[in-house]
């Protein structure tokens, strides 16, 4: 079933005396429980396509179904609800919060604005979702700051998944942790996909990472989508320039992994 079905997304960029098209005519779709990675070099619109479809930055052109509703046309209060279905993690986004912001205070916020338990059934709810995400209860207390990168990234999920999500954006969701945090956290977001058929669209600029967790991969090349496959096919036959570079910066060995099924 498509969960997302993206078409033709265009965003021009004016700055400095330029005009850069970070998207450019992208189309692309998503299937529920289905993680599609997108890989691309530096400057290529990956975090401007995220950021389009978090509705953070409005589109120039293009329209973008979510569950079958025509999600650009949303606004205000429909707009507040729905963004329940789609959440995003991106490259330590909690490091941004006010930095006596507890963790429960930074999980609750999507369980008061989305109403999805009594506010009595909070502190409950918290401990549930650390416990989810491997950290325990007892955290609950901590300011967001005094945990560690690691440790965020996995409350940044925990938040993520509060409101029941069936999409969620990852953006260099694991870039910035060391190689053994970083396998950790991905297996936690495939566990947690298998267990609640969730879809991922899953930004990096590392096709390593993307191998290991991606149904699909789409490769992008200045604003636009050059190429799009099955995982095994675009990393083992890559046929565009921009995916053969990304190929080449990666080691062989990483490579040899597993195509993850089909879903
Ligand atoms: N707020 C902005 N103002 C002006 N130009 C921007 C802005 N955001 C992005 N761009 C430009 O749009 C293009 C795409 O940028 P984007 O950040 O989406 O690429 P990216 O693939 O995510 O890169 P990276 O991997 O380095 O994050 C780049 O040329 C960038 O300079």
């Amino acid at each position: 079933m498509t969960l997302l079905d993206i078409r033709d997304l265009s965003k021009r960029y004016a700055s400095g005396g330029r005009d850069v098209a970070a998207l450019d005519g992208v189309s692309l779709t998503l299937a529920a429980g289905e993680t599609l990675g997108l890989a691309g070099a530096s400057g290529s619109g990956k975090s401007t396509l995220a950021r389009v479809l978090t509705r953070l930055v409005p589109a120039d052109g293009g329209t973008v179904h979510f569950g079958g509703e025509d999600w650009l046309a949303l606004s205000g209060g429909e707009l507040r609800r729905r963004r329940a279905k789609m959440q995003m993690v991106f490259q330590d986004v909690l490091g941004a919060f006010n930095p006596r912001a507890t963790v429960a205070s930074v999980i609750e916020d999507p369980l008061r604005i989305h109403n999805i338990v009594p506010k009595a059934g909070w502190a409950r709810e918290v401990a549930a979702l650390l416990d989810r995400v491997g950290l325990p209860a007892s955290y609950a207390t901590r300011s967001i700051r005094d945990v560690s990168g690691g440790q965020r990234q996995r409350i940044a999920i925990a938040r993520a998944i509060a409101s029941r999500p069936s999409l969620i954006v990852l953006d260099e969701a694991v870039s910035a942790l060391d190689v053994s945090l970083r396998e950790k956290i991905l297996e936690l977001l495939v566990t947690l996909q298998v267990e609640r058929g969730i879809a991922y669209l899953f930004i990096s600029h590392d096709l390593a990472v993307l191998a290991a967790v991606s149904h699909r991969i789409a490769i992008m090349d200045a604003g636009r989508i050059v190429e799009t496959g099955p995982a095994a096919g675009v990393i083992g036959a890559p046929q565009s320039p921009a995916a053969r570079a990304l190929v080449r910066a990666v080691p062989r060995l990483i490579l040899q992994k597993e195509d993850r099924n089909a879903v």
